[in-house]
């Protein structure tokens, strides 16, 4: 299922919380929107998923026209509508499976059918023997899990993802990311992730627009934002994922930290020329010293980023050198703007 949005705007009052906002998410794919606190993305979340209407603007799924649709066309189209949140949003009232079963018995779908369904749906997100425990007795993950199978019920062709793992722990949040690709492929879903994690972007997404203040400033595949960042709130996002702390990164994705100090410089290699002597050329051929401050390699999908925290020794005329030295062995310089 394709989405189609064309210049969608909200407003509450004089806040334009979605502002003018036009997106392809192709079908069959996790497509991530990320944005800061307050940038719009749950306002715009909202609006695709049609649980409010934009102000101006059109949602498309496929061919469809969805933003106008009658109560009665809007209620079945929301039936193949999967949504999971941070919060879960389980029925503490009841049990693992009765929580699964009950978008199945709204629908009026049959006690048997239902049964079966449900026991599908808990071996697809591997909760065997989980079907009559209490909610409060399940993990966070086990809680998503629970909650994802709910949101699966249904079959939907759309799936979304409401900062799904913003209230796990890392490693919790890779299992749950792995199911949730995982289940795309296995339904051929669109998935739209909302969240304001790069790592989550990094680690599921196929292609990703970043939102702020309601407008989309940066979109394309995650492969090519992450190597060529073009917009500030982009950058901030990446040297945050950078300086991330270590307790929090999963093990093969750290950056390891010589240095407290900041460095001046951001330089992003990505695929061959993380292989390359790169900095070890550049510095015997131009004679500058490169201090390196921090520095790793991420994978981000197939491809491999290094990243490098750098400060650069000479002066300007030769530092303006190595820079384009390094931009003509095609990696990404940011300078530090502070
Ligand atoms: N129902 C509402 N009434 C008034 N203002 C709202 C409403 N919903 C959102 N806003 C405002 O719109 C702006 C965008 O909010 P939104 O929740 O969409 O952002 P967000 O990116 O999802 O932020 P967060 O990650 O903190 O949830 C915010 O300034 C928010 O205060």
């Amino acid at each position: 299922m394709q989405i189609i949005l064309k210049n969608l705007k909200k407003a509450y009052g004089d806040l334009h919380a979605v502002d003018g906002v036009s997106l392809v998410i192709p079908s069959n794919t996790v497509f991530g929107i990320i944005g800061r606190s307050g940038a719009g993305k749950s306002t715009l979340v909202r609006l695709v998923s049609l649980l409010e209407f934009p102000d101006e603007g059109e949602v498309y799924y496929d061919e469809v026209r969805v933003d106008n649709l009658s109560k009665d066309e809007l209620i079945k189209r929301r039936r193949r509508i999967g949504m999971i949140f941070q919060n879960f949003n389980l029925f503490s009232s009841r049990n693992a499976a009765e929580n699964v079963a009950y978008p199945m018995e709204i629908n009026g779908m049959s006690k048997p059918e239902i049964d079966l369904r449900v026991k599908e749906l808990m071996a697809l997100v591997s909760l065997e023997g989980k079907e009559n425990a209490p909610i409060s007795t399940l993990s966070g993950g086990q809680k998503q899990r629970v909650a994802i199978a709910r949101a699966l019920a249904c079959k939907p062709d759309i799936l979304f993802c409401d900062e799904a793992t913003s209230a796990l722990d890392p490693q919790t949040t890779h299992s749950i990311l792995a199911l949730i690709k995982e289940i795309q492929k296995k339904m051929a879903l669109t998935v739209v992730m909302i969240t304001h994690q790069m790592e989550v972007v990094r680690d599921a997404c196929e292609r990703v627009a970043v939102i702020n203040d309601g407008e989309v400033v940066e979109q394309g595949k995650v492969t090519d934002i992450f190597a060529h960042p073009s917009s500030d709130v982009t950058k901030d996002f990446l040297t945050h994922l950078v300086g991330v702390d270590e307790a929090e990164a999963v093990e093969q994705d750290r950056l390891v930290h010589w240095s407290k100090k900041r460095g001046a410089y951001t330089l992003r290699f990505r695929g061959g020329s993380t292989d390359q002597p790169v900095l070890s050329r550049i510095s015997r051929d131009l004679g500058v010293e490169f201090n390196i401050r921090a520095g790793g390699v991420q994978k981000v999908g197939d491809l491999e980023i290094g990243t490098m925290v750098v400060d650069i020794s000479g002066d300007d005329t030769v530092k303006q050198k190595a820079i384009e030295a390094l931009r003509a062995q095609d990696v990404v310089v940011e300078e530090d703007q502070q």
